[in-house]
């Protein structure tokens, strides 16, 4: 487990432009040693403006060997503009030479599994498993993403629930989540455990108390945000607001 490093940027745009630099710079290093990158994208305003901001320049990051996964999904109909994977597909999936076989999109709420969460939740596990090592249920992702909430959940991983408690199933469905929409599928904190790298994409003063609570290592079940870490880094990119609770 990594010791939190924080990244401090002056406002929301160089956050996002400082992610970005470090995105290309890890993802290419990871090309580089492994031939292959893996990546776990998150939702959210920061999130996603790190994928429009990759689709303007994404370096020499090479797209067909960059496995792509969610840490989270509405469990909604497949063109609900809710949706993580509809979102990041826009920003950035549709503008560069990814493999459609390495991208992983968790399944929505009229897709082969209808309404069963319980199957479609398992249904990712098992395409996690598939792409792991022997051994393994969750492949090592090099980087994970996280936005995060006021309250500190972070992927569907709520205080006090169910789900942010699990320490076995790698994905989880979530059918009360309390911000809408209640249904959603969600990795838990042992598969984000499995990153390499894990990263905090957070602005605005309703996280700060948050941010304070993550980096202090909180009980998780108190600040969801707690538990998250990467085998190598974790790493809090905060602006000056999100930031203002930290010693
Ligand atoms: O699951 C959800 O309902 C949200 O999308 C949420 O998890 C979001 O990612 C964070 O609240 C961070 O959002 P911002 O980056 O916009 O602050």
């Amino acid at each position: 487990m990594s010791t939190p490093e924080i990244f401090r940027s002056a406002d929301k745009d160089s956050l996002v432009e400082a992610v970005t630099e470090r995105f290309i710079t890890t993802i290419t290093a990871a090309q580089a040693a492994r031939g292959t990158a893996s990546v776990v994208l998150t939702g959210g305003s920061n999130g996603i403006a790190l994928l429009e901001a990759l689709a303007k320049d994404s370096g020499d990051i090479d797209w067909s060997a960059v496995d792509i996964y969610w840490g989270d999904e509405r469990f909604v109909a497949a063109d609900d503009s809710e949706r993580n994977a509809g979102q990041a597909q826009a920003a950035l999936l549709d503008h560069v030479p990814v493999n459609a076989d390495r991208v992983f999109v968790m399944a929505s709420s009229d897709g082969e599994f209808g309404d069963d969460i319980h199957a479609a939740a398992a249904d990712y596990a098992e395409r996690l498993a598939a792409r792991a090592g022997e051994g393994e249920t969750v492949p090592q992702f090099d980087l994970h993403l996280l936005g995060m909430g006021g309250e500190g959940h972070i992927n569907s991983l709520f205080p006090h629930s169910e789900a942010t408690g699990e320490s076995r199933a790698s994905v989880v469905a979530v059918t009360n989540s309390p911000k809408p929409p209640p249904k959603r599928i969600t990795l838990t904190l042992p598969a984000i455990a499995r990153s390499r790298e894990v990263w905090f994409l957070v602005s605005g003063a309703e996280k700060a108390e948050a941010v304070a609570a993550g980096v202090a290592g909180a009980d998780f079940m108190d600040w969801p945000c707690a538990g998250a870490h990467g085998t190598e880094s974790t790493v809090w990119f905060v602006d000056p607001a999100a930031a203002s609770n930290l010693p």
